[in-house]
C-alpha cells in the first residue's frame, strides 16, 4: 500500500474512535498498521496470545492487546529522506517558575534515592518525571511521520485506544527478541550528550549502572536460554543522545520456560527499574510524583509469524518449499515517548541513580532525553 493511503486509513480509523498500531521497527523502511475492528478493551491473558501488546511499567495492572485475528493488517514503507538523524533544536524557553519547580522537585527526588542507596535499601533505582507540553500541532499522524524521520534507527510507534489513550514514541531499547527459539536481548543504560562523535570516554559511574543490567539479565536467564553469547559493550547513538549497549543472545532450552515467565523474569529491568528489582520497584511507586502508566513497559509483536526466505541463489530457489515459518515475538521498552491528552504532551524522561550520582546532572539528563520528543512537537 503506498505511504500516502497507509497514513489516510490510520487516521479515519482514528477519528472513527477505533484502536490502532502504526510502528516500524529499527532501521527497517517497512511500515507495519494493525486496525482493530471493534472499540472492544482486549486484554493480555498468558501471552499465549498473538497480535501487537502494550504493557505497562507496573506488571500488577493490565497489558492491552490489538489482536491479529480481529484487527486489519496494514504495510507501507517510509523512505527516510535524509540520512544522518537530524539534532534536536535547543529547548524552548518555558515559564522560569514552571522549570525550576520542576527541577527542585526532580533533584530532590534524586537525592532521596542516592540515600536510599547509601542506606541500602538497593543499588541502583531509575528515577523519573512527566513533563506536560502545549501542543501546536496535536494531530498524531503527522507527529508519527516526525518520529519515523528523525530517528531511523529506533522503533517508533503510534498506538491509539479510545478507551486507555494515544502513546507516541521512539524507543532504542529492546526488551526481548524471540524467534523460533533463538533469543536475544540488550543491556542498554548510561547517557551523555552526542557531539558529533561515538568515541567518548565513559565514566565509571555510567560503566556501573550499565553493567547491573547486564548482570541482571545473564542471572535471569541462565535456566532458561543455552548457548549464552555476550558482545563487546559498545557505544551507541539514540537522537541527540549515546549509550553504552551490550548484546546478549542464545537459544531457548526446549519447553524450559512459558513466554511470560521469561517475560517477567526480565521486566522491568535495572535499565528502567533498578537492583534488586522489587526493592527499587517499590521506592519507585512510593516517591516518583507521578504514575509510569505505559512508560518503560514495553510493545510489540506477539507470538507473529515471520518467515524466513531462503537465500537467493539457485539451489535455494529450487528449494523455496525450505522457507522456515518461525514464531516471533519482538518487544520493545517504552522509552523517549510520550502521551497525548487534549492539548497537551506528557513527555516521560528518566535516568539510573547509583551512590555515585550527582543530582545536578540527573536533571539535565532528563533534560536532554526530553529533547528527542520535544524536538517533533
Ligand atoms: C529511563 C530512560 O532511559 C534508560 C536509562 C538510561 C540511563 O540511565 O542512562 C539509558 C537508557 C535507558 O535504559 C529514559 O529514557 O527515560
Amino acid at each position: 500500500m503506498i505511504f500516502i493511503d497507509f497514513l489516510e486509513r490510520i487516521d479515519s480509523h482514528y477519528n472513527a474512535g477505533l484502536p490502532f498500531v502504526a510502528y516500524r521497527k529499527p532501521n527497517e523502511n517497512k511500515l507495519n498498521a494493525l486496525l482493530q475492528n471493534s472499540d472492544n478493551l482486549e486484554v493480555i491473558k498468558d501471552f499465549t496470545e498473538k497480535g501487537f501488546v502494550f504493557s505497562p511499567f507496573d506488571d500488577s495492572e493490565t497489558s492491552v492487546l490489538i489482536p491479529l485475528s480481529r484487527s486489519e493488517k496494514l504495510e507501507s514503507t517510509f523512505e527516510i529522506l535524509e540520512t544522518s538523524e537530524t539534532l534536536p533544536k535547543k529547548e524552548k524557553l518555558r515559564t522560569r517558575s514552571a522549570a525550576d519547580e520542576e527541577k527542585e522537585t526532580h533533584i530532590e527526588l534524586v537525592k532521596s534515592g542516592v540515600e536510599a542507596i547509601e542506606n541500602n535499601q538497593f543499588k541502583k533505582v531509575v528515577l523519573s518525571r512527566s513533563e506536560h507540553v502545549p501542543l501546536t500541532e496535536n494531530n498524531p499522524i503527522s507527529i508519527f511521520q516526525k518520529l519515523l524521520q528523525h530517528y531511523a534507527s529506533a522503533f517508533v510507534y503510534c498506538w491509539y485506544h479510545p478507551k486507555v489513550g494515544l502513546w507516541l514514541g521512539a524507543t532504542p531499547e529492546t526488551l526481548v527478541k524471540i524467534e523460533g527459539n533463538r533469543f536475544s536481548i540488550m543491556a542498554l543504560a548510561g547517557t551523555q550528550n552526542y557531539k558529533g562523535s561515538l568515541a567518548v570516554k565513559w565514566q565509571e559511574k555510567e560503566l556501573q549502572e550499565q553493567q547491573y543490567v547486564t548482570d541482571f539479565i545473564l542471572d535471569n536467564i541462565k535456566d532458561t536460554i543455552d548457548n549464552i553469547n555476550v558482545s563487546e559493550t559498545e557505544t551507541v547513538k539514540a537522537g541527540n543522545l549515546l549509550h553504552l549497549k551490550t548484546k546478549i543472545w542464545g537459544v531457548l532450552k526446549p519447553n524450559a520456560i512459558l513466554l511470560k515467565d521469561l517475560l517477567y523474569s526480565l521486566h522491568p529491568t535495572p535499565a528502567v527499574c533498578g537492583l534488586p528489582k522489587l526493592a527499587a520497584k517499590d521506592f519507585i511507586l512510593k516517591n516518583e510524583h507521578y504514575k509510569r502508566g505505559f512508560y518503560t513497559g514495553f510493545l510489540g509483536e506477539l507470538n507473529l509469524e515471520t518467515t524466513a526466505a531462503p537465500r537467493s541463489g539457485r539451489r535455494n530457489i529450487e528449494n523455496r518449499a525450505y522457507a522456515i515459518t518461525r514464531k516471533s515475538t519482538q518487544l520493545y521498552v517504552n522509552l523517549r515517548c510520550m502521551q497525548l491528552k487534549g492539548n497537551n504532551a506528557i513527555i516521560y524522561v528518566g535516568g539510573g541513580i547509583t551512590e555515585s550520582s550527582n543530582p545536578e546532572s540527573e536533571w539535565e539528563e532528563t533534560v536532554s532525553k526530553s529533547l528527542v520528543i520535544k524536538s517533533v512537537l
